[in-house]
């Protein structure tokens, strides 16, 4: 069964410390949300757990393997979605079959040889998973969307079938119509992996989550939605934005 632990980290860069002595776990499919403010390390944390960082101190444990600070073993369980700022966009065409296929050939053993036709059908098999049309496989990827955009990275992290799935800002830049069928997917796709998602808002992923990890820096808070989203709590981490309709925590946060 799919598992994390993430033990005693302390992450900084430099001697700048931006994550102290931080630990949760999680066994078994689900979605957990990762929340705090902008600079508080929820990237700096996605990046850790991907081993691209080696921590000052602390484990990051997958599937009981100890992955810390290596990014070719923890990428054997993580397919990554990283944030898109859709700003920098280099000038060469590409369909959107023709990133996945890269992305699928990458991860096989040398030699690289051409997509097989097998292989083909399971690499339209995920286009089909992640709701992307028949009629926009070839059409030049930078000409999509950010909703389409989004659902193709997800599909090219979805490629060697990751057990862990990890998802930084997936809504930045997608509309509110497009931020529910997004939702939708993280949800769906929640049923059999583990999906790890950064967000600023948490209502939109909230039906589906299992955890939520609110952190600012070296501060964190770690359990399920009913014992983490309170006002209390969420002051602890975002100061005064928060509003409290009803039930419910809004999180005023500019950066949405
Ligand atoms: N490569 C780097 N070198 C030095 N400092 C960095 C580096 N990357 C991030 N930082 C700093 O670490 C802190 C945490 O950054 P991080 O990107 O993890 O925050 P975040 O929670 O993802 O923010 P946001 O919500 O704005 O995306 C910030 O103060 C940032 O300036």
């Amino acid at each position: 069964m799919v598992s994390i632990a993430v033990e005693n980290l302390t992450v900084g860069y430099s001697k700048y410390i931006v994550l102290k002595n931080l630990s949760f776990k999680h066994e078994g499919p689900g979605l957990i949300q990762v929340l705090g403010p902008n600079g508080a390390g929820k990237t700096t944390l996605l990046r850790t757990i991907l081993g691209l960082i080696k921590p000052i101190e602390g484990r990051v444990i997958i599937n009981d393997e100890d992955v810390t600070g290596n990014p070719s073993r923890a990428g054997k369980y993580i397919g990554y979605v990283p944030q898109t700022t859709g700003l920098s966009e280099p000038d060469y065409p590409l369909t959107v079959m023709e990133l996945i296929e890269c992305c699928y050939v990458l991860r096989k053993p040398w030699p690289r040889i051409l997509v097989r036709r097998k292989e083909k059908e399971y690499i339209m098999k995920i286009l089909e998973i992640v709701g992307l049309s028949r009629e926009l496989w070839n059409k030049n990827f930078w000409d999509l969307s950010g909703g389409q955009k989004q659902r193709s990275y997800i599909a090219r992290a979805l490629v060697h079938d990751p057990s862990i799935l990890l998802m930084d800002e997936p809504f930045s830049n997608i509309d509110p119509n497009g931020r529910v069928d997004l939702a939708e997917l993280i949800g769906r796709l929640s049923r059999n992996k583990l999906v790890i998602v950064t967000s600023h808002d948490p209502m939109l992923l909230l039906k589906y989550t299992s955890k939520i990890l609110l952190v600012n820096r070296e501060i964190y808070v770690y359990g399920k939605p009913e014992e983490v989203l309170r006002r209390d709590i969420a002051e602890k981490i975002y100061g005064k934005a928060i509003l409290e309709v009803r039930e419910h925590i809004h999180i005023i946060d500019s950066h949405r």
